[in-house]
């Protein structure tokens, strides 16, 4: 089966990049992405490629390549899902905040939503492909609704989870380590299998194109967060370890990193993970493991988010305690706000957490961040309603100036590991800070010999004091 025109619902992060970058790879494919918010479609469609919704390193040349082209942003939902052969779903899943599984379960009510919308618009049969990150076995569900239309439309459905990172997305779409579809084990369903495969194969070599059963493929994608997270919250555990210890976590990560077993990446000790999946996907795996009365399994993978939640709040404590165990009304300066660099994404961000421990001890934090902008910040702390928002506009602001930042604060705090950072002079900084100027580095990516010269007193993650 050819496909010519896809539509895909959902324009955020992983929606309009990777819709994008299949436009880009495939000319004689429509590829149209809908949403129901109207200000991001919108954006999508600016003229001006800096005002695309999402920030990714190249993704301003591959959406002007291919935008106007074969790729088309639209708020017209059903029009789209009605004139494709294909219908990919591509929206949030967050962690549900009310009912049963609050706080752990995916809430998966846009998917459903998705499932009925694309039955009600549907006049031919479609092949509907899971890019959302699901629980195992809801392809279950969206059959369900999809086949119980009565209108005789057929859908085969397939899996096909988005491993991209943020930061990286363009370059992790375009070279990716691998594609994962999971299908039925049908003649129909192989077949519908082949048509993702196709579209794929016109980039990715086919030997990194993985399929699989359904099931295999939602599960994997779970795992797959599980275990990188999985590392992150090792090497941090290992990190307080390494400050009692006079050992160095960078050099335990080289050092361990190079045996090609183990293997160097994702050994980078922080101030914790963040991002919008890590947390909600292993808290997910978590609720399905119990939910099948696997204790132990559900256990294991909740310590990965322990150990997140006790490293963003050693962190803050750290800070606190150096700072002679008060902070109240001394100016903190935060070096970033993003989860990771090169991304103006804050969901789920360690800087929030760190910030908003700091304001329950009434400090003053003043935030520069590349890419992220003062509402965004203050938006970021209101959600975690711990004080009113009146309090946190007076608390937290944010400067567009990183020395103005830094000007006579107390200490400065590097909360994302953003390479302007490094460049930095240094020495002003140190210039126009109160003494002792104290430097908190939460990524450890600053020269920390050249900074104890200027006079700087540093405290990085997992490293011995002065
Ligand atoms: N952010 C990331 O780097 C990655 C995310 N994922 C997964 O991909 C999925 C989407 O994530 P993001 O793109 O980050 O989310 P997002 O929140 O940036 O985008 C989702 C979009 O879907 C739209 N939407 C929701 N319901 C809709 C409906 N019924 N009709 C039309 N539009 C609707 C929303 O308005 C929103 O713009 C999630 O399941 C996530 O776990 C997977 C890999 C990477
Ligand atoms: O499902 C998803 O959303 C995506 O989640 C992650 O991607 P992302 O969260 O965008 O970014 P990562 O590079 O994985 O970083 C996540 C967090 O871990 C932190 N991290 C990462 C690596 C490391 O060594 N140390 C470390 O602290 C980062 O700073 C960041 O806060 C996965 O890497 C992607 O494969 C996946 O598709």
């Amino acid at each position: 089966m050819k496909i010519s025109k896809i539509c895909c619902i959902g324009a955020g992060y992983v929606g309009g990049p990777t819709m994008a970058v299949i436009a880009q790879k495939c000319p004689e494919i429509k590829v149209t992405v809908v949403d129901i918010n109207e200000a991001r479609i919108a954006a999508w469609n600016d003229e001006n490629l800096d005002n695309l919704p999402v920030y990714e390193p190249g993704l301003d040349k591959v959406v002007g390549e291919a935008r106007g082209r074969n790729l088309f942003f639209s708020t017209q939902v059903d029009a789209a899902i009605q004139e494709a052969e294909m219908v990919f779903i591509s929206v949030n899943t967050p962690t549900k905040t009310y009912g049963e599984g609050k706080g752990q379960a995916a809430d998966l009510k846009w998917i459903e939503l998705c499932a009925r919308q694309i039955a009600a618009a549907s006049d031919s049969d479609k092949i509907v492909v899971e890019k959302s990150t699901l629980p195992v076995r809801t392809a279950e569900a969206v059959k369900d609704i999809l086949s119980n239309t009565g209108n005789g439309v057929k859908f085969q459905i397939l899996s096909n989870p988005e491993f991209l990172a943020e930061g990286t997305a363009v370059e992790d779409l375009q070279q990716a380590d691998r594609v994962l579809i999971g299908g039925e084990n049908s003649p129909e369903g192989k077949e519908a299998i082949q048509a993702l495969v196709d579209i794929y194969a016109h980039w990715i070599p086919r030997e990194r194109i993985l399929t699989t059963n359904v099931w295999s493929s939602e599960l994997s994608k779970l795992t797959a967060n599980a275990v990188l997270a999985q590392r992150v919250s090792s090497i941090n555990a290992l990190s307080e370890l390494c400050e009692v210890t006079e050992a160095d976590i960078d050099e335990v990560a080289r050092a361990i990193g190079a045996d090609s077993r183990i293997g160097g990446k994702f050994l980078k000790a922080s101030v914790g993970f963040g991002g919008s999946c890590f947390q909600k996907d292993i808290l997910n795996l978590v609720y399905i493991s119990r939910s099948y009365g696997l204790t132990e399994v559900a256990d294991y993978w909740e310590q990965v988010i322990k150990m997140n939640d006790h490293q963003k709040g050693r962190f803050a404590r750290k800070i606190v305690k150096s700072l002679y165990n008060t902070v109240s009304g001394k100016k903190i300066a935060f070096l970033g706000w993003a989860f990771k660099k090169d991304t103006n994404d804050t969901r789920e961000s360690a800087a929030i957490y760190v910030a908003d421990q700091l304001l329950n001890e009434k400090a003053q934090i003043s935030v520069f961040d590349p890419k992220v902008k003062y509402q965004q910040i203050q938006s970021d702390i209101n959600y975690l309603q711990t004080r009113g928002k009146e309090e946190n506009g007076a608390l937290l602001e944010s400067v567009a100036d990183p020395y103005e930042a830094c000007k006579d604060s107390h200490a400065v705090a590097i909360l994302t590991e953003w390479d302007e950072f490094v460049q930095y002079d240094w020495k002003k900084i140190y210039d126009s800070m109160l003494k002792p100027a104290k430097i908190f580095d939460g990524r450890n990516i600053l020269d920390h010999e050249q900074l104890r010269e200027i006079g700087f007193r540093v405290y990085a993650i997992g490293k011995p004091l002065e």
